[in-house]
């Protein structure tokens, strides 16, 4: 680049009691061939081995991604959460070969390892030492700084994400070098819209597979990635580092910018920050509209999943259409289809389709790892599909309605829980809710509100508030899809990655 270097870090990392670290792009390539150094040295790895990565917002994450990229070897990250039963699985049928983990997991490691016969080391990020593990910051410092990168194929496999398994048994979902490596380019410059001078903080666990689409969006556009260690996720703690540090670009779930517009935004004075971005659940329209007024700043949702990288976005200057989840991503051919794969009219409800055929996208997962039947299961005709629900409009749109299984069939009209739950959203009681489908002697199924009040309501009338949420979404939407029970919760079930669990209430309400 003609001599020219970004004048950012390439890496900043902060744990909000004022330590940090900072890496320059010539210091995370030597941290890197050090840590590649460490990965094929002391923990014997060969390309193509799998480790896996279960680590909290500590730089390491980051260190030992790159160092899998060169050297081959396939990264499996976990989130922290993990127990036992879970780990003893994960390591059982992806046959790791190593694992990186801190002391609060590592006794768990421990008491599962001799179930796990492909388990040969152990690596524990801590500044003390434990047996039967080698202490990864003590080999570090010790290894060499050169390394030469393994080349690797576009076909080879890059990483494994386990599915959060809601339908059985998590699957191991496989990414090859070119699916992220490359997928990711694009939508960091197009959605992201990431130059050297951002600064991008996505607040997502390092478990789950948005920590992946930072990691290949930023640093290929010459971006820095920004973390903040986030011991406990909080309105207050974001706002103020948003105000303390020079972010120019933040990516939440939606379930995060829903605590945040709850805040007075306008006592934020935030520093550098143009460019909001949202996705992994839907965004309701309603947050949208109050952290734009508040802030000035526009949010931009975006849209895909493990399998895949961006599928739709509202991408950087294009007009939003608020509540729908933007166009489809180049070089996805995005499409609603029939249950046979067939392409659907705009204005018709369906499944969201990618084109695999004749070509698969480059950008697109490789398999279901080990599971033949569940990989063909998903495709239908020249589509994969998503198993999510949706419509588009004329104009290219996508308007998501819910994941298959949450769609709820009343009186033989299909009722979406998204569209209840924006509608509910925009009523001042509601904090959050979920919208799922209980059963009814008549209408078979009908639509449950499970809400979460603002503290301002919390001790309203609960009949009077109940009515008065009906009616106000029969105002706002379509009269028959109306919530005709609501129940009052303090809280909803979400996984680590803050998305409602609707099956779970779902279950509860059928007694499943
Ligand atoms: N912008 C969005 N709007 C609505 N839903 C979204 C959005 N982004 C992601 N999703 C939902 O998240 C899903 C992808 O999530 P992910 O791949 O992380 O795993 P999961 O579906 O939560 O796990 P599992 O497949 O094990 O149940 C999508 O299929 C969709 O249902």
């Amino acid at each position: 680049m003609d001599g020219h270097r970004p004048l950012n870090p390439a890496f900043w990392w902060v744990d909000g009691t004022g330590a940090e670290v900072k890496w320059s792009f010539e210091e995370l390539g030597e941290q890197s061939r050090k840590a590649a150094n460490v990965l094929g040295g002391a923990c014997g790895l060969q390309p193509g081995d799998r480790m896996m990565l279960v680590l909290p917002r500590l730089p390491e994450w980051w260190l030992i991604s790159v160092a899998c990229m060169r050297t081959g070897v396939v990264m499996i990250p976990g989130v922290t959460q993990l127990t036992e039963k879970d780990l003893k699985y994960r390591l059982q049928i992806s046959r790791a070969k190593s694992i990186i983990t801190t002391n609060s997991l590592a006794p768990h490691v421990d008491a599962i390892s001799a179930d796990c016969p492909s388990l040969q080391t152990k690596l524990l990020v801590s500044d003390s030492s434990r047996p039967g593990w080698m202490n990864f910051k003590e080999l570090l410092r010790e290894a060499s700084t050169g390394h030469n990168c393994v080349r690797t194929k576009s076909r080879d496999t890059l990483a494994i994400y386990f599915t959060s398994g809601t339908t059985g048994n998590p699957k191991m979902v496989e990414h090859s070098q070119s699916s992220y490596g490359l997928g990711f380019v694009a939508s960091g410059r197009r959605w992201v819209a990431l130059t050297e001078s951002d600064i991008f903080w996505n607040t997502t666990d390092t478990g789950w597979v948005k920590a992946a689409w930072t990691l290949f969006s930023a640093w290929a556009n010459g971006a820095c990635i920004f973390v903040h260690e986030l011991p406990q996720v909080g309105a207050k703690v974001i706002l103020n580092t948003l105000t303390k540090f020079p972010v120019t670009t933040l990516c939440c779930v939606p379930t995060i910018f829903r605590l945040l517009v709850q805040e007075d935004l306008t006592r934020y004075s935030f520093q550098s920050l143009r460019h909001c971005l949202t996705g992994g659940e839907a965004l309701n329209p309603d947050v949208r509209e109050k952290w734009k007024s508040q802030t000035g700043l526009e949010l931009h949702e975006g849209y895909g999943q493990s399998e895949t990288v961006l599928i739709c976005a509202n991408l950087r200057g294009m007009m939003i259409k608020s509540g729908s989840m933007g166009k489809a991503s180049p070089p996805y051919d995005v499409q609603i289809v029939d249950d046979e794969g067939k392409v659907l009219p705009p204005g018709e409800e369906g499944s969201v389709g990618v084109r695999v055929r004749p070509t698969r996208p480059f950008c697109f997962f490789n398999c279901y790892l080990e599971n033949p039947e569940k990989t063909a299961a998903s495709e239908r005709g020249d589509f994969y599909l998503t198993g999510d629900r949706a419509r588009m409009d004329k104009d290219g749109y996508f308007w998501f309605m819910g994941r298959s299984d949450d769609i709820i069939n009343s009186s033989s009209y299909r009722i979406g829980p998204v569209e209840v739950e924006s509608a509910l959203a925009e009523h001042p009681a509601v904090l959050e809710s979920a919208v799922v489908s209980s059963p009814d002697p008549i209408r078979g199924e009908v639509v449950k509100a499970f809400v979460v009040l603002s503290p301002a309501y919390s001790s309203h009338d609960p009949e009077a508030l109940i009515r008065e949420l009906q009616d106000h979404v029969k105002r706002m939407t379509a009269p028959y899809k109306y919530p005709r029970k609501v129940a009052f919760v303090s809280e909803l079930p979400k996984t680590v990655s803050g998305k409602i669990q609707r099956s779970k209430l779902r279950n509860q309400e059928w007694g499943r």
